[in-house]
C-alpha cells in the first residue's frame, strides 16, 4: 500500500535531518523558542464555514499540480480569503519540504499546520522550530500509544493537533484520546477514491464541543450544499485551490454557499 511506502521514506529522510541537526540540539531549539503559536484552534472554532487552504505542489494520486501562481501570490491569496494555512513538508511523494514553511511563516499571519507523515517525537519539535502553530498527526499510521504521546507533545509547546481518521475504528480512537480537533480524510487511502460520504457517516458519531473538519476532495460547488448537512466547522483544500487561478474568489464564494 501507497501509505506503508511513504512512511519507509519518512524514516530514511528522517534518518538524514537528524544527521543534520541531532534530536537533542532540535528539542533544546523548539523548548528555547520564544514564538508564540497564533491559535489553529481560534481561528476554525469562529462562526460559519472556516477554510484551511493547502500549499501543496504534487501528491502520490494527481502527480505534479501544474500550477504558474508562485508561493507569494498563492499565499497572498489565502491571507485575503481564509483562516488558516497547510504546508505539505513531505518530500518524495509531495514534493514538499520544511522550508516551505518557513516561508509561508514569513508571508503570513495565519496559523499554519504542518502537514507530514508524523512518525516520531523529532518532526514536532521541528515543526515548532519552523513556525508552525499546529501538526497533522495520521491515525492510520500511529498506534494509540504514539498518538497520545505525540498529541500531548504538541499541545506542551503550544501546538494544536489535527487528528486525522478516516474510517469508523480510527474515529472512535481519536475520540477516546478526546482529540480536540478531528479531520476526516475523504480519500480511501488504499485505492484513492474519494467519498464525500464518508464525512457525513463519520459526524454521526461526534459528540458536542469538537471541531470537525473535512479534508480533501471538495472541489465543486455541489461539494459544499453536501457537506453543508454534515456538521462541518471546517474544510482542508488542497488540489482546487493550488490549480485555480484565483483561490480567493472560490474561498469567498464556498463559504457564502455554505452560509446561505
Ligand atoms: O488536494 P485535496 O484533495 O483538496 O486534499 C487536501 C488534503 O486533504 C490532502 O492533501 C491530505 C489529507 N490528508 C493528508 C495527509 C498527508 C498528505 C496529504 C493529505
Amino acid at each position: 500500500m501507497i501509505l506503508d511506502r511513504i512512511v519507509e521514506d519518512k524514516r530514511i529522510r528522517l534518518k538524514e535531518h537528524k544527521q543534520r541537526i541531532s534530536p537533542e540540539e532540535m528539542k533544546k531549539m523548539a523548548l528555547e523558542s520564544t514564538r508564540k503559536s497564533i491559535s489553529f484552534y481560534d481561528a476554525l472554532a469562529k462562526e460559519g464555514l472556516s477554510i484551511i487552504g493547502e500549499f501543496k505542489k504534487a501528491s502520490p494520486s494527481m502527480g505534479i499540480i501544474n500550477n504558474k501562481l508562485e508561493l507569494t501570490d498563492r499565499i497572498d491569496q489565502y491571507n485575503a480569503s481564509v483562516d488558516a494555512i497547510s504546508v505539505l513538508t513531505e518530500e518524495d511523494h509531495f514534493n514538499g519540504g520544511i522550508s516551505y514553511l518557513k516561508k509561508v511563516r514569513e508571508l503570513s499571519g495565519l496559523p499554519i499546520i504542518r502537514k507530514d507523515f508524523v512518525i516520531d517525537e523529532y518532526q514536532i519539535y521541528e515543526a515548532k522550530v519552523a513556525g508552525a502553530d499546529a501538526v497533522l498527526l495520521i491515525a492510520a499510521i500511529l498506534n494509540d500509544d504514539e498518538m497520545k504521546r505525540f498529541y500531548d507533545l504538541a499541545y506542551s509547546l503550544g501546538l494544536d493537533v489535527l487528528l486525522e481518521v478516516h474510517d469508523e475504528e480510527e474515529m472512535a480512537r481519536a475520540l477516546k484520546l478526546d482529540a480536540k480537533i478531528i479531520g476526516v480524510n475523504n480519500r480511501n487511502l488504499k485505492d484513492f477514491s474519494i467519498s464525500l460520504d464518508t464525512t457525513r457517516r463519520l459526524s454521526e458519531m461526534l459528540p458536542e464541543g469538537k471541531l470537525f473538519i473535512s479534508e480533501s476532495g471538495v472541489a465543486a460547488d455541489e461539494d459544499i450544499e453536501f457537506l453543508k448537512g454534515c456538521r462541518v466547522n471546517g474544510l482542508l483544500i488542497g488540489r482546487a485551490f493550488m490549480e485555480s487561478e484565483n483561490p480567493m474568489e472560490v474561498a469567498k464564494r464556498w463559504k457564502k454557499i455554505f452560509e446561505e
